[in-house]
């Protein structure tokens, strides 16, 4: 059974319904993303689900139970957010222990939790440090420690790794699915990032304007995007339309070669930049290498035709044209996907 169903929740800020009857489930020991742009209405759906956004319209339910009029404190539901809120005036362990505190669990108890807690985020014994010493990546681990401590059957995290630098998020993200599978933890997350729900994430949901998008694993979502909006919110950018018949389909870049049984007519067309090779400027289609980026193991390539918006490619160091050649640029069908 599903731990939290939302059911065509509508919320409405004046005219603009910021969730337009949004339906979602996240099923026990499932970690489920949320992604979407700024303002598609993440944080509006934690806040919906915490109890702190009433709705006008649809319901959540939480273990079966309607949680209409169940008060935030009731719900067992933890929060981590972005700016994660440590009290400042209280030392790590004081931090961990408090919602602890409140459900008046007593001090040995306490202490043997949040040591136990302590040891799960990667600092073990820190205890008596004071909060202002600590690091961004140990502040984040520790608001994590005190949103687990009180062990909510549903935890929630928005933008939990926002503040922190590329190489500290991609680590401690790899650590939260890890702590996540070890403790069984119910997970409902929001991020921007597409690379962080997708390492984070058995499911994702894709948001745009208060509407789910797309919901799929990270792979699905990442072979198949719905349409050409998930397709450039994951950074695809070669999106064109297209007329589909047979295996080829006929697009500005010229025919393309498109996998046996895509959808036929009028659709679009993504290149993944995989597929794209180039060679002799008589061969394919013809385009100028207008800069090419060097990206460890390719190098990102953009490529001007003389019709139609630039082609992104990623090619090998010893495939990767000078800026400024001319090339001759065909398709591999396998990395043609054709957006219904
Ligand atoms: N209390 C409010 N009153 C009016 N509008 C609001 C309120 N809260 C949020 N909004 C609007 O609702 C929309 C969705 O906001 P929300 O914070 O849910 O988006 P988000 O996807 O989490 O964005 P971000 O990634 O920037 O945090 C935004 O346009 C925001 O301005």
């Amino acid at each position: 059974m599903a731990l939290l169903a939302l059911d065509q929740v509508t919320v409405r800020f004046g005219e603009r319904a910021v969730l337009d009857s949004v339906s979602l489930t996240v099923a026990e020991h499932e970690t489920v993303c949320v992604l979407g742009p700024s303002g598609s209405g993440k944080s509006t759906l934690l806040r919906v689900v915490a109890g702190l956004q009433p709705v006008d319209g649809g319901r959540v339910t939480l273990a079966g139970v309607d949680q209409a009029g169940v008060p935030v404190h009731r719900r067992g539901v933890g929060l981590m957010f972005q700016d994660h809120q440590l009290f400042p005036q209280r030392d790590v362990g004081g931090n961990v222990s408090f919602g602890l505190r409140m459900r008046g669990v007593g001090g040995a108890e306490r202490r043997r939790r949040t040591a136990g807690l302590l040891d799960l985020v990667g600092l073990p014994g820190s205890e008596r440090r004071a909060v202002a010493s600590l690091s961004g990546g140990e502040q984040q681990r520790v608001a994590l420690a005190r949103a687990l401590a009180p062990e909510p059957r549903l935890l929630m995290l928005d933008e939990p790794l926002g503040q922190l630098d590329r190489g500290l998020r991609e680590r401690l993200v790899v650590e939260l699915r890890g702590l996540f599978g070890r403790l069984g933890t119910t997970v409902l997350a929001v991020t921007h990032d597409q690379g962080e729900a997708f390492t984070l994430a058995d499911r994702v949901v894709v948001m745009r304007d208060g509407r789910i998008a797309q919901t799929g694993t990270p792979l699905e979502v990442w072979q198949r995007p719905a349409d050409a909006f998930v397709a450039r919110f994951l950074g695809f950018d070669n999106v064109v339309p297209a007329t589909v018949s047979g295996a080829v389909a006929d697009t500005v870049w010229g025919r393309v070669p498109v996998p046996a049984g895509s959808p036929e007519g009028a659709r679009t067309l993504l290149i993944r930049p995989g597929g794209i090779r180039v060679g002799p400027a008589a061969t394919g289609l013809r385009c100028v290498a207008e800069a090419a980026v060097f990206r460890g193991d390719h190098v990102a390539v953009r490529l001007r035709p003389a019709e139609g918006p630039a082609l992104e490619a990623e090619l090998s160091l010893g495939e990767a044209p000078r800026e400024g050649a001319e090339v001759g640029v065909v398709f591999a069908a396998g990395d043609v996907v054709v957006l219904d």
